[in-house]
Protein backbone atom coordinates (compact mmCIF):
# COMPACT_ATOMS: atom_id res chain seq x y z
CA UNK A 1 0.00 0.00 0.00
CA UNK A 2 1.20 3.14 -1.46
CA UNK A 3 0.23 6.82 0.49
CA UNK A 4 1.35 9.49 -1.85
CA UNK A 5 0.07 12.97 -1.65
CA UNK A 6 -3.18 13.18 -3.24
CA UNK A 7 -3.74 15.63 -5.68
CA UNK A 8 -7.60 17.00 -5.94
CA UNK A 9 -8.58 19.16 -9.47
CA UNK A 10 -10.35 21.87 -8.89
CA UNK A 11 -13.15 22.97 -11.28
CA UNK A 12 -12.30 26.17 -12.49
CA UNK A 13 -15.71 28.76 -12.24
CA UNK A 14 -15.60 30.94 -15.39
CA UNK A 15 -18.82 33.43 -16.76
CA UNK A 16 -20.64 30.63 -17.99
CA UNK A 17 -20.03 28.05 -15.50
CA UNK A 18 -23.16 26.44 -14.48
CA UNK A 19 -22.22 26.39 -10.87
CA UNK A 20 -23.78 29.66 -9.07
CA UNK A 21 -21.24 31.36 -7.26
CA UNK A 22 -22.48 30.21 -4.32
CA UNK A 23 -22.27 26.37 -5.35
CA UNK A 24 -18.72 27.01 -6.54
CA UNK A 25 -17.86 28.41 -3.37
CA UNK A 26 -19.19 25.32 -1.23
CA UNK A 27 -17.55 22.90 -3.52
CA UNK A 28 -14.13 24.56 -3.03
CA UNK A 29 -14.78 24.63 0.80
CA UNK A 30 -15.81 21.25 0.56
CA UNK A 31 -13.04 19.97 -1.41
CA UNK A 32 -10.23 21.49 0.45
CA UNK A 33 -10.95 20.22 3.80
CA UNK A 34 -11.45 16.92 2.07
CA UNK A 35 -7.84 17.48 0.62
CA UNK A 36 -6.85 18.77 3.94
CA UNK A 37 -8.53 15.71 5.76
CA UNK A 38 -6.29 13.59 3.27
CA UNK A 39 -3.32 15.69 3.77
CA UNK A 40 -3.88 15.02 7.87
CA UNK A 41 -4.07 11.49 7.10
CA UNK A 42 -1.67 11.01 5.47
CA UNK A 43 1.10 12.72 8.38
CA UNK A 44 -0.97 10.16 10.43
CA UNK A 45 0.04 7.43 8.45
CA UNK A 46 3.53 8.67 8.04
CA UNK A 47 4.12 9.24 11.76
CA UNK A 48 3.28 5.43 12.05
CA UNK A 49 5.49 4.44 9.71
CA UNK A 50 8.56 6.08 11.43
CA UNK A 51 7.68 4.44 14.60
CA UNK A 52 7.54 1.52 13.37
CA UNK A 53 11.47 1.84 11.58
CA UNK A 54 12.87 3.11 15.14
CA UNK A 55 14.70 0.63 16.90
CA UNK A 56 13.71 -0.63 20.15
CA UNK A 57 16.16 0.49 23.29
CA UNK A 58 16.83 -2.81 25.24
CA UNK A 59 19.90 -4.00 26.88
CA UNK A 60 20.81 -6.52 24.62
CA UNK A 61 22.44 -4.65 22.56
CA UNK A 62 25.88 -3.72 22.03
CA UNK A 63 27.80 -0.33 21.01
CA UNK A 64 27.25 0.14 17.34
CA UNK A 65 24.53 -1.96 16.77
CA UNK A 66 21.96 1.30 16.26
CA UNK A 67 24.10 2.79 13.92
CA UNK A 68 27.56 4.02 12.91
CA UNK A 69 27.40 6.53 10.51
CA UNK A 70 30.09 8.71 8.36
CA UNK A 71 29.96 11.89 7.29
CA UNK A 72 32.26 12.67 4.72
CA UNK A 73 32.85 16.66 4.48
CA UNK A 74 34.52 19.62 6.64
CA UNK A 75 37.45 21.97 5.05
CA UNK A 76 39.76 24.88 5.99
CA UNK A 77 36.72 26.93 5.20
CA UNK A 78 34.27 25.04 6.56
CA UNK A 79 33.97 22.96 10.24
CA UNK A 80 30.67 23.42 11.92
CA UNK A 81 28.82 21.59 9.10
CA UNK A 82 30.29 18.13 9.38
CA UNK A 83 29.97 18.71 13.30
CA UNK A 84 26.04 19.61 13.34
CA UNK A 85 25.70 16.56 10.75
CA UNK A 86 27.98 14.22 12.86
CA UNK A 87 26.24 15.48 16.18
CA UNK A 88 22.55 15.08 14.95
CA UNK A 89 23.17 11.70 13.75
CA UNK A 90 24.43 10.99 17.41
CA UNK A 91 21.64 12.89 18.93
CA UNK A 92 18.95 11.52 16.94
CA UNK A 93 19.86 7.92 18.45
CA UNK A 94 23.00 6.50 16.60
CA UNK A 95 25.79 4.87 18.78
CA UNK A 96 29.05 5.74 16.37
CA UNK A 97 29.64 8.77 14.43
CA UNK A 98 32.58 9.25 12.20
CA UNK A 99 33.82 12.68 10.66
CA UNK A 100 36.55 11.86 7.12
CA UNK A 101 37.46 15.46 6.85
CA UNK A 102 40.72 17.24 5.24
CA UNK A 103 43.36 17.28 7.56
CA UNK A 104 43.64 20.87 8.66
CA UNK A 105 39.64 20.88 9.47
CA UNK A 106 39.98 17.91 11.73
CA UNK A 107 41.69 19.46 14.99
CA UNK A 108 38.76 22.23 15.29
CA UNK A 109 36.01 19.60 14.77
CA UNK A 110 37.51 17.34 16.91
CA UNK A 111 37.87 20.56 19.76
CA UNK A 112 33.92 21.20 19.29
CA UNK A 113 32.85 18.38 20.51
CA UNK A 114 34.73 14.72 22.37
CA UNK A 115 31.77 12.73 21.00
CA UNK A 116 32.89 12.78 17.40
CA UNK A 117 36.00 10.06 16.02
CA UNK A 118 37.47 12.25 13.24
CA UNK A 119 39.61 11.03 10.46
CA UNK A 120 41.84 13.89 8.78
CA UNK A 121 41.94 11.75 5.57
CA UNK A 122 40.52 13.30 2.94
CA UNK A 123 43.06 15.39 1.24
CA UNK A 124 45.41 12.78 1.24
CA UNK A 125 46.79 10.92 -1.45
CA UNK A 126 45.51 7.86 -0.52
CA UNK A 127 42.24 9.27 1.09
CA UNK A 128 40.33 6.62 -0.87
CA UNK A 129 42.18 3.86 0.59
CA UNK A 130 41.79 5.38 3.91
CA UNK A 131 38.09 6.36 4.08
CA UNK A 132 37.45 2.31 2.41
CA UNK A 133 38.94 0.96 5.51
CA UNK A 134 36.03 2.11 7.52
CA UNK A 135 33.29 1.28 4.93
CA UNK A 136 32.58 -2.65 6.37
CA UNK A 137 31.90 -0.80 9.85
CA UNK A 138 29.66 2.03 8.48
CA UNK A 139 26.04 1.74 8.40
CA UNK A 140 25.37 4.70 5.96
CA UNK A 141 26.99 7.57 4.93
CA UNK A 142 26.50 10.97 4.80
CA UNK A 143 28.17 13.12 2.17
CA UNK A 144 28.65 17.01 1.29
CA UNK A 145 28.38 18.96 4.37
CA UNK A 146 31.45 21.57 4.62
CA UNK A 147 32.95 19.38 2.08
CA UNK A 148 34.07 22.79 -0.55
CA UNK A 149 34.54 22.76 -4.06
CA UNK A 150 38.25 21.77 -3.85
CA UNK A 151 39.40 19.76 -6.91
CA UNK A 152 41.75 17.27 -5.01
CA UNK A 153 38.95 16.22 -2.39
CA UNK A 154 35.89 16.62 -5.11
CA UNK A 155 37.62 13.91 -6.88
CA UNK A 156 38.53 11.27 -3.30
CA UNK A 157 35.17 11.65 -2.60
CA UNK A 158 34.42 10.79 -6.09
CA UNK A 159 36.34 7.18 -4.93
CA UNK A 160 34.45 7.62 -2.22
CA UNK A 161 31.56 7.20 -3.67
CA UNK A 162 32.58 4.18 -5.99
CA UNK A 163 33.74 2.06 -3.33
CA UNK A 164 30.33 3.07 -0.88
CA UNK A 165 28.20 1.69 -3.98
CA UNK A 166 30.24 -1.16 -4.48
CA UNK A 167 28.79 -2.08 -0.84
CA UNK A 168 25.41 -0.94 -1.09
CA UNK A 169 26.15 1.43 1.59
CA UNK A 170 23.13 3.97 2.07
CA UNK A 171 24.28 7.47 0.42
CA UNK A 172 22.82 11.01 2.19
CA UNK A 173 24.37 13.34 -0.65
CA UNK A 174 23.77 16.82 0.48
CA UNK A 175 25.96 20.41 -0.11
CA UNK A 176 28.98 20.53 -1.89
CA UNK A 177 28.69 16.43 -2.63
CA UNK A 178 25.36 18.08 -4.84
CA UNK A 179 27.46 20.18 -6.42
CA UNK A 180 29.87 17.06 -7.38
CA UNK A 181 26.57 15.27 -8.21
CA UNK A 182 25.57 18.46 -10.64
CA UNK A 183 28.92 17.89 -12.75
CA UNK A 184 28.49 14.43 -12.72
CA UNK A 185 25.36 12.67 -12.06
CA UNK A 186 26.33 9.61 -14.02
CA UNK A 187 28.28 9.13 -10.35
CA UNK A 188 24.61 8.44 -8.79
CA UNK A 189 22.49 7.89 -11.48
CA UNK A 190 19.89 4.94 -10.53
CA UNK A 191 21.65 3.94 -7.26
CA UNK A 192 18.57 2.95 -4.96
CA UNK A 193 20.39 3.45 -1.68
CA UNK A 194 21.19 7.06 -2.45
CA UNK A 195 19.07 10.28 -1.30
CA UNK A 196 19.65 13.94 -2.34
CA UNK A 197 18.79 16.67 -0.16
CA UNK A 198 19.10 19.82 -2.53
CA UNK A 199 17.85 23.61 -0.69
CA UNK A 200 16.61 26.29 -3.81
CA UNK A 201 20.08 26.69 -5.27
CA UNK A 202 21.19 22.92 -5.30
CA UNK A 203 17.75 21.74 -6.85
CA UNK A 204 18.52 24.59 -10.18
CA UNK A 205 21.86 23.19 -10.07
CA UNK A 206 20.80 19.57 -10.19
CA UNK A 207 17.62 20.26 -12.23
CA UNK A 208 20.01 22.08 -15.42
CA UNK A 209 22.28 18.71 -14.63
CA UNK A 210 20.02 16.04 -15.51
CA UNK A 211 16.67 17.59 -17.01
CA UNK A 212 16.62 19.11 -20.33
CA UNK A 213 13.56 21.43 -20.31
CA UNK A 214 13.00 24.60 -18.07
CA UNK A 215 11.99 24.19 -14.31
CA UNK A 216 8.43 24.75 -14.06
CA UNK A 217 8.26 26.80 -10.74
CA UNK A 218 3.95 26.25 -10.66
CA UNK A 219 4.20 23.16 -9.93
CA UNK A 220 6.77 21.87 -7.02
CA UNK A 221 5.46 18.32 -7.01
CA UNK A 222 5.59 17.45 -10.71
CA UNK A 223 9.33 18.81 -10.32
CA UNK A 224 10.43 17.13 -8.03
CA UNK A 225 9.14 13.56 -9.43
CA UNK A 226 10.96 14.37 -12.69
CA UNK A 227 14.49 15.07 -11.28
CA UNK A 228 13.71 12.06 -9.36
CA UNK A 229 12.91 9.78 -12.38
CA UNK A 230 15.38 11.85 -14.84
CA UNK A 231 18.23 10.23 -11.82
CA UNK A 232 16.78 7.04 -11.88
CA UNK A 233 14.57 7.13 -9.18
CA UNK A 234 16.97 7.73 -6.79
CA UNK A 235 15.17 9.53 -3.98
CA UNK A 236 15.12 13.31 -3.51
CA UNK A 237 14.36 15.72 -0.78
CA UNK A 238 13.50 19.22 -1.95
CA UNK A 239 13.93 21.72 1.03
CA UNK A 240 11.88 24.22 1.57
CA UNK A 241 8.55 25.96 3.00
CA UNK A 242 7.28 22.59 2.78
CA UNK A 243 9.95 19.26 1.82
CA UNK A 244 8.88 17.07 -0.95
CA UNK A 245 10.11 14.05 -1.15
CA UNK A 246 9.93 11.90 -4.56
CA UNK A 247 11.19 8.33 -5.02
CA UNK A 248 10.17 8.50 -8.81
CA UNK A 249 6.84 6.65 -8.27
CA UNK A 250 5.43 9.08 -5.36
CA UNK A 251 5.41 12.49 -3.66
CA UNK A 252 5.43 13.05 -0.19
CA UNK A 253 5.10 16.50 1.51
CA UNK A 254 5.98 16.80 5.04
CA UNK A 255 4.75 20.38 6.58
CA UNK A 256 5.63 19.61 10.28
CA UNK A 257 5.16 23.33 11.84
CA UNK A 258 8.95 25.06 12.24
CA UNK A 259 9.15 28.48 12.56
CA UNK A 260 10.31 31.85 10.15
CA UNK A 261 14.14 31.47 11.47
CA UNK A 262 16.85 30.33 8.83
CA UNK A 263 19.97 29.96 10.49
CA UNK A 264 22.91 28.50 8.36
CA UNK A 265 23.39 24.22 9.37
CA UNK A 266 19.38 23.41 9.46
CA UNK A 267 20.18 21.50 6.33
CA UNK A 268 23.23 19.74 7.76
CA UNK A 269 21.35 18.40 10.86
CA UNK A 270 18.48 16.87 8.32
CA UNK A 271 21.24 15.00 6.25
CA UNK A 272 23.03 14.36 9.25
CA UNK A 273 19.82 12.47 10.77
CA UNK A 274 18.65 10.96 7.69
CA UNK A 275 22.15 8.72 7.35
CA UNK A 276 20.93 7.36 10.62
CA UNK A 277 16.87 6.86 9.47
CA UNK A 278 17.76 5.91 6.15
CA UNK A 279 19.75 3.08 7.81
CA UNK A 280 17.29 2.27 10.06
CA UNK A 281 14.34 2.17 7.73
CA UNK A 282 16.18 -0.60 5.39
CA UNK A 283 17.29 -2.77 8.48
CA UNK A 284 13.59 -2.71 9.45
CA UNK A 285 12.11 -3.17 5.56
CA UNK A 286 8.95 -3.09 3.60
CA UNK A 287 7.35 -4.72 5.96
CA UNK A 288 7.57 -2.33 8.71
CA UNK A 289 7.12 0.58 6.15
CA UNK A 290 3.62 -1.32 5.00
CA UNK A 291 5.69 -1.39 1.23
CA UNK A 292 6.37 2.45 1.33
CA UNK A 293 9.96 2.83 0.31
CA UNK A 294 11.65 2.84 3.54
CA UNK A 295 13.84 5.77 2.06
CA UNK A 296 10.58 7.56 1.64
CA UNK A 297 9.58 7.32 5.30
CA UNK A 298 13.15 7.90 6.72
CA UNK A 299 13.28 11.25 4.61
CA UNK A 300 9.95 12.25 6.00
CA UNK A 301 11.10 11.09 9.27
CA UNK A 302 14.46 13.71 9.35
CA UNK A 303 12.55 16.35 7.80
CA UNK A 304 10.19 15.96 10.72
CA UNK A 305 12.44 15.72 12.92
CA UNK A 306 14.52 19.36 11.96
CA UNK A 307 11.50 21.30 11.67
CA UNK A 308 10.43 19.71 15.60
CA UNK A 309 13.65 21.39 16.38
CA UNK A 310 13.65 24.63 14.89
CA UNK A 311 10.21 25.13 16.26
CA UNK A 312 10.98 24.03 19.56
CA UNK A 313 14.28 25.93 19.48
CA UNK A 314 12.50 29.13 18.10
CA UNK A 315 10.11 28.82 20.67
CA UNK A 316 12.45 29.48 24.00
CA UNK A 317 15.37 31.67 21.77
CA UNK A 318 13.00 33.35 19.07
CA UNK A 319 15.27 35.58 16.60
CA UNK A 320 18.37 34.41 18.33
CA UNK A 321 17.83 30.60 17.47
CA UNK A 322 20.68 29.01 15.95
CA UNK A 323 21.51 25.38 14.91
CA UNK A 324 23.43 24.76 18.10
CA UNK A 325 19.84 25.19 19.68
CA UNK A 326 18.05 22.99 17.23
CA UNK A 327 20.69 20.27 18.39
CA UNK A 328 19.99 20.43 21.89
CA UNK A 329 16.17 19.85 20.92
CA UNK A 330 16.70 16.84 19.33
CA UNK A 331 16.03 14.27 22.33
CA UNK A 332 12.81 16.21 23.17
CA UNK A 333 11.98 16.65 19.21
CA UNK A 334 12.63 13.05 18.74
CA UNK A 335 10.61 11.86 22.13
CA UNK A 336 7.39 14.11 21.26
CA UNK A 337 7.43 12.90 17.25
CA UNK A 338 8.45 9.33 17.32
CA UNK A 339 8.77 8.09 21.05
CA UNK A 340 5.44 5.31 21.52
N1 LIG B 1 28.60 26.58 9.80
C1 LIG B 1 29.00 25.98 8.67
O1 LIG B 1 30.14 25.50 8.56
C2 LIG B 1 28.05 25.85 7.55
C3 LIG B 1 28.55 25.51 6.31
N2 LIG B 1 27.74 25.26 5.26
C4 LIG B 1 28.42 24.78 4.07
O2 LIG B 1 28.62 25.82 3.16
C5 LIG B 1 28.90 25.25 1.89
C6 LIG B 1 28.09 25.95 0.84
O3 LIG B 1 26.70 25.67 1.05
P1 LIG B 1 25.59 26.72 0.65
O4 LIG B 1 24.26 26.13 0.92
O5 LIG B 1 25.87 28.02 1.29
O6 LIG B 1 25.93 26.85 -0.92
P2 LIG B 1 25.12 27.13 -2.27
O7 LIG B 1 24.47 25.88 -2.76
O8 LIG B 1 26.05 27.76 -3.21
O9 LIG B 1 23.99 28.12 -1.88
C7 LIG B 1 24.34 29.39 -1.50
C8 LIG B 1 23.47 30.39 -2.22
O10 LIG B 1 22.22 29.86 -2.60
C9 LIG B 1 21.22 30.84 -2.50
N3 LIG B 1 20.07 30.26 -1.81
C10 LIG B 1 20.10 29.33 -0.80
N4 LIG B 1 18.88 29.01 -0.41
C11 LIG B 1 18.05 29.72 -1.19
C12 LIG B 1 16.63 29.81 -1.27
N5 LIG B 1 15.82 29.08 -0.45
N6 LIG B 1 16.10 30.65 -2.18
C13 LIG B 1 16.90 31.38 -3.01
N7 LIG B 1 18.26 31.31 -2.98
C14 LIG B 1 18.81 30.51 -2.08
C15 LIG B 1 21.81 32.00 -1.76
O11 LIG B 1 21.99 33.04 -2.69
P3 LIG B 1 21.99 34.62 -2.25
O12 LIG B 1 20.77 34.82 -1.41
O13 LIG B 1 23.24 34.80 -1.48
O14 LIG B 1 21.95 35.32 -3.54
C16 LIG B 1 23.15 31.50 -1.30
O15 LIG B 1 24.20 32.45 -1.41
C17 LIG B 1 28.55 23.76 2.01
O16 LIG B 1 29.72 23.02 2.22
C18 LIG B 1 27.71 23.74 3.24
O17 LIG B 1 27.68 22.48 3.88
C19 LIG B 1 26.31 25.28 5.37
O18 LIG B 1 25.94 23.93 5.64
C20 LIG B 1 25.86 26.22 6.49
C21 LIG B 1 26.58 26.04 7.78
N1 LIG C 1 10.74 28.63 4.28
C1 LIG C 1 10.84 27.63 5.14
N2 LIG C 1 9.91 27.42 6.10
C2 LIG C 1 10.02 26.41 6.98
N3 LIG C 1 11.04 25.53 6.98
C3 LIG C 1 11.99 25.66 6.06
C4 LIG C 1 11.96 26.72 5.07
N4 LIG C 1 13.04 26.62 4.30
C5 LIG C 1 13.72 25.55 4.76
N5 LIG C 1 13.10 24.98 5.80
C6 LIG C 1 13.54 23.81 6.59
O1 LIG C 1 14.88 23.98 7.02
C7 LIG C 1 15.60 22.76 6.85
C8 LIG C 1 16.87 23.07 6.06
O2 LIG C 1 16.53 23.57 4.80
P1 LIG C 1 17.41 24.68 4.09
O3 LIG C 1 16.76 25.01 2.79
O4 LIG C 1 17.70 25.79 5.06
O5 LIG C 1 18.74 23.84 3.85
P2 LIG C 1 20.20 24.33 3.53
O6 LIG C 1 20.18 25.61 2.75
O7 LIG C 1 20.90 23.20 2.91
O8 LIG C 1 20.81 24.59 5.00
P3 LIG C 1 22.33 24.72 5.44
O9 LIG C 1 22.48 26.10 5.93
O10 LIG C 1 22.52 23.69 6.51
O11 LIG C 1 23.18 24.43 4.24
C9 LIG C 1 14.68 21.78 6.15
O12 LIG C 1 14.21 20.83 7.10
C10 LIG C 1 13.52 22.60 5.66
O13 LIG C 1 12.31 21.95 5.86
MG1 LIG D 1 23.00 22.90 2.91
Amino acid sequence: MTMGLRCVAIPVCGRNSELSWRQGYLFLQRTFSLHTAHLRKDMENFFQLVKNIVPALTEKKHKGQDGRIGIVGGCQEYTGAPYFAAMSALKAGADLSYVFCAREAAPVIKSYSPELIVHPVLDSPNAVQEVKKWLPRLHALVVGPGLGRDDLLLKNVKGILEASKARDIPIVIDADGLWLIAQEPALIQGYQKAILTPNHMEFSRLWEAVVSSPVDSSDDHASVLRLSQALGNVTVVQKGEHDLISDGQQVVRCSQEGSSRRCGGQGDLLSGSLGLMAHWALLAGLEKTNGTSPLLVAAWGACSLTRQCNHQAFQKYGRSTTTTDMIAEIGAAFSKLFET
